[in-house]
């Protein structure tokens, strides 16, 4: 007899796609389970190594691979990230990636699922869940720093949990900042293209940003005495976004201590101490006071892939078990 392997299990194999994904993912459900991942991380009941990170440096690229085993869910998965900033130019998205999602009990492949979407989604779940445990509870004025495919995740995801009066919006081209102003136009009252980032953040009780600067863009002399910062780009060493008063004035808070003492430029170059993990605040293990300055470092950890890919395999790939 055959041993199944591999690729004679291909016919059986899911390919799920972003349209499918996006059409079975919701923030109502995304956005507990990302939280419980949190929790679990930080609580050691998440096997996940650092990263690996390959330069691609003639195509200025970077091949990210993201493994983790949640094991009080028993969910194991694998995400690739292709990160091509200057993929723009060819009409390709910046971030090209595909989630592994395993049998945990045999390692056998059961599905290829498109990264994207899942990426965008569970990114801006685990800022809202920072965002609800450290910024003031009538936060009224968000701003948004970017204008590509995150900024645009947070945007409705933030406004799907909270309520928000005004969102300002500054991106360095400002014909795609006021374009994405129009598209999300009907998340507040007031939505408004800022020419300047000091304009933007200024009045703002919550601020995102999601760019691929490799200098500060946002700058502390310009934040409110009580803000949340969800700091979602300068995912690697070399990269920063806040400035170094910033960084001084804000409590650092991370999704994972180990990624942002490694990965996160603004905190290396600033030599900033990380308080603590979103999970040790979910956790009741810290407290942190919501009306001083807070920022949420996220540098995206795999087991937040591992939890969005159950819940898509759980709602549309499980229909189909695959099996020896
Ligand atoms: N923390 C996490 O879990 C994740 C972080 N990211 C990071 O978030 C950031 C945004 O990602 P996406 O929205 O998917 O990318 P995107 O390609 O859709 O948008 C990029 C944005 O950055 C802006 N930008 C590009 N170069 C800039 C510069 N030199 N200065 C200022 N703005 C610049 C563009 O105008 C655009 O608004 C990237 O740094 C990305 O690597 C992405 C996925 C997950
Ligand atoms: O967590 C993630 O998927 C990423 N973080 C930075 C680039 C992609």
């Amino acid at each position: 007899m055959q041993e199944p392997t591999t690729f004679n299990m291909v016919s059986r194999l899911k390919l799920i796609s972003n349209s499918v994904i996006e059409s079975t993912l919701t923030y109502k459900e995304l956005v507990p389970a990302i939280e419980k991942c949190l929790a679990n991380f930080s609580a050691g009941k998440v096997v996940q190594p650092l990263r690996s990170v390959v330069p691609v440096e003639p195509h200025n690229g970077l091949l990210f691979s993201m493994c983790a085993h949640d094991t009080s869910e028993d969910v194991l998965a694998l995400k690739n990230v292709a990160l091509y900033p200057d993929n723009h130019k060819q009409g390709l998205s910046s971030h090209l990636t595909q989630v592994l999602y395993f049998q945990p009990s045999t390692g056998a492949l059961l599905a290829v699922m498109d990264g994207e979407s899942i990426t965008a989604m569970r990114t801006a779940a685990a800022s809202v869940v920072a965002t609800k445990y450290l910024a003031k509870e009538d936060s009224k004025v968000l701003s948004i720093l970017g204008a590509g495919v995150q900024a645009y995740s947070h945007a409705k995801a933030l406004t799907s949990s909270f309520k928000f009066d005004k969102i300002f919006i500054w991106n360095r081209t400002q014909s795609t900042g006021e374009k994405f102003c129009e598209e999300i136009k009907h998340l507040a009252k007031v939505v408004k293209f800022c020419p300047s980032t000091k304009e933007a953040v200024c009045d703002a009780d919550v601020i995102v940003t999601a760019t691929f600067s490799s200098t500060p863009i946002l700058h502390g002399q310009d934040l409110k005495e009580s803000v949340h910062i969800n700091s979602v780009g300068a995912c690697t060493p070399h990269l920063r976004e806040l400035d170094d008063r910033c960084m001084e004035l804000c409590a650092v808070i991370a999704d994972s201590r180990v990624s942002a003492l490694a990965e996160s430029g603004d905190i290396i170059s600033a030599k900033k101490e990380v308080l603590c993990e979103v999970g040790n605040i979910i956790n009741g293990e810290v407290e942190v006071n919501r009306t001083r300055r807070t920022l949420f470092k996220s540098l995206g950890i795999a087991v937040e892939d591992v939890t969005a890919a159950n819940l898509v395999w759980e709602k549309v790939g499980k229909q189909q078990p695959v099996g020896f």
